[in-house]
């Protein structure tokens, strides 16, 4: 059900590149207070929705359907004030190497700079985001010489510094946010995660569908720019599911710590 009033909602979003059809009229939302997560085979269009939300499609890319956010429409808000309301975390930026860290986060804070440019206020909220990634011990690191995990702590920390003032909708977009991280900085970022999600809506990508029952508290699920299936993570990853989107048998064990899914491969 999309239109959520509190939250983000997706409606009839569609995305096409030289008549191709990446997003395909799809509709769903991701409520305030909870973890969304998207799940969909590789180039199932998870990533192009979140650049669409955003608003960081590429020029040639046309697009229709409607982003709300706490039922106001983002779509026509000119890319500085999307910025402010939505924050985007990408697998892959196009970090300029030699910048620091700090310099880095220090980004995050543009989307909300008139005049003044950057104040007391934002050095305050740019090391707080350090904090909170767990990044401070980067700051004066260089991104061309961190490793991927720390890289992901890096980008995470920009996006938090770019949340507008309290009170203010916004909403936190993660792309594959557990990638590059090792199993104790995965369940560090998705505790973080779960605090953020507490006054907004946080949506991310994830592949291990386990992790996605486990940590989201909703489940989207997306299949050829299409979503097949919405809801709580019981009922929209189910065995049957997975196999015909994955083509995979997959047994899931709910155990009171987590849901463990193994797979194989169908037999013929
Ligand atoms: N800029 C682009 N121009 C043309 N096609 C694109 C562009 N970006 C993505 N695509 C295509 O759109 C489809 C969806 O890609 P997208 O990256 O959104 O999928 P995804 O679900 O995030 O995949 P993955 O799990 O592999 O990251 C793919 O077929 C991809 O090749």
């Amino acid at each position: 059900m999309s239109g959520a009033r509190h939250g983000l909602a997706v409606e009839r979003l569609s995305v096409a590149v030289r008549g191709r059809a990446l997003v395909d009229g799809a509709s769903w939302s991701a409520p305030a207070g909870q973890i969304t997560a998207l799940v969909g085979p590789n180039g199932a269009g998870k990533s192009t929705m979140l650049r669409a939300i955003a608003g960081v499609l590429p020029e040639r890319a046309t697009r229709a359907g409607a982003v709300l956010l706490d039922g106001a429409r983002l779509d026509g808000l000119p890319a500085r004030e999307r910025a402010r309301r939505i924050a985007l975390v990408e697998q892959s930026t196009d970090a300029v190497p030699q910048l620091t860290a700090r310099e880095a986060v220090r980004l995050g804070r543009t989307p909300h700079h008139r005049m003044l440019g950057f104040s007391l206020g934002d050095e305050r909220l740019v090391e707080a985001a350090l904090a909170d990634a767990g990044a401070t011990g980067l700051a004066e690191r260089q991104l061309g010489e961190l490793s991927g995990g720390e890289l992901q702590r890096v980008h995470l920390a920009r996006a938090l510094a770019q949340r507008p003032a309290v009170g203010q909708p916004s909403a936190l977009l993660l792309d594959e946010p557990t990638n590059h991280l090792d199993v104790a900085w995965q369940l560090e970022l998705l505790a973080l995660v779960r605090r953020l999600a507490d006054d907004r809506p946080v949506v991310m990508t994830v592949h291990d569908l386990g992790l996605a029952a486990t940590h989201a508290d909703r489940v989207v699920l997306v299949d050829r720019g299409r979503v097949l299936a919405e809801g709580s993570p019981d009922a929209v990853l189910t065995a049957e599911r997975i196999r015909s989107v994955y083509g995979v048998e997959a047994t899931i064990d709910a155990a009171p710590d987590g849901v463990a899914i193994r797979y194989r491969r169908l037999t013929a």
